[in-house]
Parts: structure tokens; sequence; C-alpha cells
């Protein structure tokens, strides 16, 4: 319980849910009572004409059916005001459940926004989504049927064994004996039931990924005739699923028999005692009714102790794995509110990252400055360590070593709200959402104006590509959408980032599917677009950076040379090597044999 202690501050706030409900719960068990009691009363009623008949003395069955009539009036009220507040019961406890639930996923996803990109490397998105679904389920159903049923077992006991007791404590010890024995057995079939249930949704979880797989990847799946391969695989899952799940159903049909069984036990052991104890003239026949209808009452809420212990239980693990992500910090936050206008210089001091999870130095005593107004390019090998510093610019991982300062500010100090506002990011893979082209360039705005969006199309030199489309901007890309070319797919990405008309680009190889010529005619645009910005041009392609004003080459996570492209032809360095290399392989006949 020690995990569910957060849930709390919840039932803390839905508190008049749960008083009222228990209210409704304790009322509708009162009601519970009247109809075993009416019954009591029915039965010696009509034993006593049977008396009367049997001695000869006159009977008044004109009074005994008024009275059994009222008697039933007052047992079908009183079961339709039991329902009716077993309705009022759900209303309030299960509608709090469900409320806590919704707040309780909205808390968990607003948490996940906060965490740092380590976080999302080191848990798969599976784990992620279970989290948010089917814990956030489980504590639901510790929230709403449990407690619901938790505080319906204890008012019936308190409210229906005193009166088993007053009535006979002898045939009420005998009728409550099986019911431990039930609970019982009932949390074990319980707890078997949980277990081969998750095994079955992990074999399903397995089913669908494989699907999701096969279908997010069908073009090399066909391309590499694949097809029968996974198929295989995939019958070979199914099986494997409904062969657990077949396993689910045969506790899940012992399951209701056991329960059977042990009710039958106690109602007979009712009627038997019960008649024996009538016999000797401690009870009367009404008393064995009535007792067979408050075993009826008793023997739901017995069942569910064990049923609701294993909720709990479940519920607890679950809450577990919910708490350890929610006590995980965001490394890092924004230090201050207070307002940071941001100017465009940027300098990297010795700056040295190890990436935490894998330990890989991707930079080694990095320095070097960006002033503002200015393109610089970053060039390098695969792996030189190009996009971390990307990364480190956008405050995405903190440095091991070294600082980075923002208009002579540490970057761990100024207001990265503000700062990242200001910046125009265009990432290698530019991820586009499953929406219209018009809104994925207008992610970034607040107040989206058409003459923005479309201009932004145009600088991208995407605009005449999209009015091909049949409906233009509102194509829809991604899921359920048209398939964007490589290029197209780009060029979105960097419109994106020019929408929101940035200090600072920062463009990390995002043009390497499109051709130089037209990579030439966007970077144009971008600098005669805002004369002010500055410019960062990540790129393995140096045909890309060679107009920067400054241009950094990377090897290994170390800076081995600055300059202008002039300045570094000139040097006969490892940048006039790449250069080399590149204008060589460029001008290198195709082979066609
Ligand atoms: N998030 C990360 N976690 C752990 N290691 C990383 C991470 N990102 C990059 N690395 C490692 O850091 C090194 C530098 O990678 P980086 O992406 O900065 O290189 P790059 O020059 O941009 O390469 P490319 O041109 O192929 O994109 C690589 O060895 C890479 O495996």
């Amino acid at each position: 319980m020690k995990n569910l202690s957060y849930l709390n501050k919840y039932i803390l706030r839905y508190k008049w849910h749960f008083l009222t409900g228990t209210l409704f719960v304790a009322i509708s068990v009162v009601f519970g009572i009247y109809p075993a009691q009416y019954i009591r009363l029915s039965f010696n009623e009509v034993e006593k004409v049977i008396h009367l008949y049997r001695s000869g003395a006159a009977v008044d069955y004109h009074l005994l059916s008024n009275t059994l009539l009222w008697y039933a009036i007052v047992i079908i009220g009183s079961s339709i005001l039991k329902g009716a507040f077993t309705f009022f019961m759900r209303q309030t406890i299960i509608v709090a459940s469900r409320r806590i639930e919704y707040d309780l996923k909205n808390e968990i996803y607003q948490h996940y926004q906060k965490l740092h990109l380590a976080f999302y490397r080191k848990n798969s998105t599976g784990d992620l989504m279970n989290r948010i679904s089917e814990d956030v389920s489980r504590v639901r159903m510790y929230i709403g049927p449990a407690v619901m049923y938790g505080i319906n077992v204890l008012v019936t006991l308190a409210i229906v064994i005193p009166i088993m007791f007053s009535i006979s404590a002898k045939l009420t010890l005998y009728v409550l004996l099986p019911l431990p024995v039930l609970s019982y057995v009932i949390y074990h079939v319980s707890q078997l039931i949980n277990v081969r249930s998750e095994v079955v949704q992990r074999k399903l979880s397995d089913l669908s990924t494989l699907a999701q797989e096969t279908f997010s990847g069908i073009r090399v799946i066909k391309a590499f005739s694949k097809e029968n391969f996974f198929a295989h695989l995939f019958a070979e899952a199914s099986d494997e699923y409904s062969r657990v799940n077949e396993k689910l159903y045969k506790v899940n049909a012992m399951f209701m028999p056991l329960v059977m069984f042990l009710i039958g036990l106690s109602t007979l052991l009712t009627v038997y005692v019960g008649g024996m104890e009538t016999l000797a003239g401690r009870l009367t026949t009404g008393n064995i009714a009535e007792f067979i209808l408050y075993l009826n009452m008793l023997t739901w809420p017995v069942t569910s102790i064990g049923w609701v212990t294993s909720i709990i239980q479940r519920a607890e693990a679950s809450q577990m794995r919910i708490n350890e992500f929610l006590h995980t910090e965001p490394e890092i936050v924004n230090p201050t509110e207070k307002p940071f206008e941001f100017k465009g210089k940027i300098e990297f001091q010795n700056v040295t990252m190890v990436y935490p999870d894998s330990g890989v130095k991707a930079l080694d005593n990095v320095s070097f400055t960006i002033e503002p107004g200015t393109t610089v390019g970053l060039v390098g090998k695969t792996g030189s360590g190009k996009s971390t510093v990307a990364a480190l610019m956008l405050r995405q991982y903190d440095p091991t070593n070294g600082r980075i300062l923002i208009d002579g500010h540490d970057l761990r100090t100024i207001n990265l709200e503000d700062y990242r506002k200001n910046l125009g990011v265009v990432p290698q893979d530019g991820y586009l959402f499953s929406d219209t082209i018009y809104n994925n360039i207008a992610f970034g705005l607040d107040h989206p104006k058409d003459q923005v969006i479309y201009s932004s199309a145009e600088i991208a030199d995407l605009d005449a590509n999209i009015r091909d489309f049949p409906q233009g901007y509102q194509t829809r890309v991604g899921e359920r959408g048209i398939t964007l070319s490589g290029g197209q797919k780009q060029r979105t990405a960097l419109a994106r980032a020019i929408a929101r008309r940035p200090m600072m680009y920062i463009l990390d190889d995002c043009l390497s599917a499109v051709d130089t010529e037209t990579e030439d005619r966007i970077l144009r645009n971008i600098r005669q677009l805002t004369a002010q910005a500055t410019t960062l041009i990540i790129s393995h392609r140096i045909s890309s950076i060679k107009d920067a004003d400054k241009i950094i080459v990377l090897d290994h996570g170390r800076v081995v040379e600055q300059g202008t492209h002039q300045q570094l032809i000139d040097a006969g360095g490892y940048y006039a090597h790449m250069y080399q290399q590149q204008v060589q392989s460029a001008a290198q006949p195709v082979d066609l044999e």
C-alpha cells in the first residue's frame, strides 16, 4: 500500500464523491435487509394460519392475503430502493475513479513532456505507453471497484452479521463457516487469472508489435520478397497467443463452479442446521428463509474480499511503476523566468560531451565562436560530433565539461523558453506530424497567418510542389495521408523553422536529400530573408557550407581547423583533403558495366 498512498491526494480531491458513495452503500445494504425480514414475517404468518387451520379454528383468509400483499409491497419497494442506491453508489465512486484516472493520465503525460531526451532513449515507447494506459487502468480498478466493494464488504458485514447473531449464534457460525474458504479460494483463482491474463496481454502485444512492424516496413519486406517469412512469423505468434489464451479459459472456467459449490454448501448447512433448530423449537421456518437471504447478501461481499485483495496487489505493482517515472526528475529545467532577448552570439568554451547512457565521448574540448548575423558551417565525417553540437546548443543535454555562452551568459542560467523560441531548428530527421502540410509548417506559431506559411514554403522552395497536390496546403501527410519524397519532407521541416522567423537557424544536415542547386537557392533565400539572422549549417557535404563566413571542421569530436573556405583550402590540411575527395568523387564517371 506504500505506493498506492500516492493516490491519496486524488482521493482527497474527490472526497465528497467517496463520502456520499459510502453513505449510499450503507443505505443500499439497509434496504437489502428488509426483504429478508419480511420474508421471515410472511413465512411466520402462513405457518400461524396453517396451525389455526389444523386446530380447526376460524381462519381470516382476507386478513392473511392483505398482510401478505402489504409484505410483498415492502419487499418489492425496498428491492427497488436498494437498486436505486446501488446505482447512486456507482455514480459517485466509479465516476470519481474515472476522473482520477483522467487526472492521473494527464499528470503522467505532462511529466513525460518535461523529461529530458536521455530518459526517452532509456525507455521504450511501449513502456511509456503501457504506464499511461495499462498501469493507470489497473490503478483505477483499485480506486473504483476495489474501494467500492471494500466499503460494501465492511458495511454489509457490520450490519448483517449482528442481525444474524441476534437470531441464532449457532446457525450464524455454521453458515459463515465456508465463506472464509470461499474468499481464500477466490483470491488464489484471481491471482492465477491475473498471472495468465498478463501472459496473454504480453503475447497480444508481441503480436501487435509484429503486425505494426510488418505494416511499417512493408516496402522493405516486399522488396526482399520476405512476405512468406513474415506470414510464418505471424502464424507462430498467433498460435502462441491462442495457446496461452486456452490456459486462461481453463482457470476462468473453474471460477464460477467453485463459487457455486461453496455457496451451495453454505445454503445446505443453513437448511440442515436451521431445520434441526426448528425441530428443537428454537427457530421458525421463517428464520431459515431469512438466513438464506442473508447468506445471499453476504456471498458476493465475502467473495469480493479475495478479488479486491488481488486487485489491490496488482494496483500496487502498477503504481510502483508509475511512481518510478513520476519521481524521475527532469535533468534540464528552465532555471529562470527572467525574460531573455537573444542577439545571436554563441560561444563554446572547452566543451566536452560524454553521453551518459552510452559513455561515448562525442565532443572533446571543443571551442569556437559564432558571431551574430554570420553564417557558420560545421563540417566533418559521419560520427564526428556535428549533431551533438546542435543538441548542446538547444540545451537538450548539458556538456560534461566546459561551458556554452549565449550572448555572454552561461546557457544553464538563461530563460530556456525565451531562448528556444528564437531558434529555427531543422533536425536531421525532420519529423512531420500526421496532419496537413499547412499545420505542419504552422507548428511553431501561436497565431499562424496564411501569408507567413506560404512565403515560408516559397523560401524552402516547396510552394510549387505543394500547389501541385490536389488539396494543396490541406494535403495530409503521414499515416492515412500522402507520402512525401525525402526532399519534400526535408523542405517541409525547413519551412516549419522559417515560419518562426528565428534569430538563429540550426540546419542539421537537413538538405541532404535535395540537389546542390536547389540547396544553394534555398540558402540564398534564407540569407535574403533575414540579414540579421545567424545561421549554423551542419553538413558533411562541403558544397553546402563553402560560402559560409566561417567553417569549423570537426574530426573525432575535436575541432581540427577553422576559417573561410579559401583559407582552409590554402592551408592544405584536413579540409582541403576532404574537399579534394568530394570534388573527385562528384567528377567520377559512373561505371555502368
Ligand atoms: N543521444 C545519444 N546517446 C548516446 N550516444 C550518442 C547520442 N547521439 C550521438 N551519439 C554518439 O555520439 C557520436 C557523435 O554523434 P553525432 O550524431 O554527433 O555525429 P554526427 O557528426 O552528427 O554524425 P552524422 O553526420 O552521421 O549525423 C557517435 O558516436 C554517436 O554514436
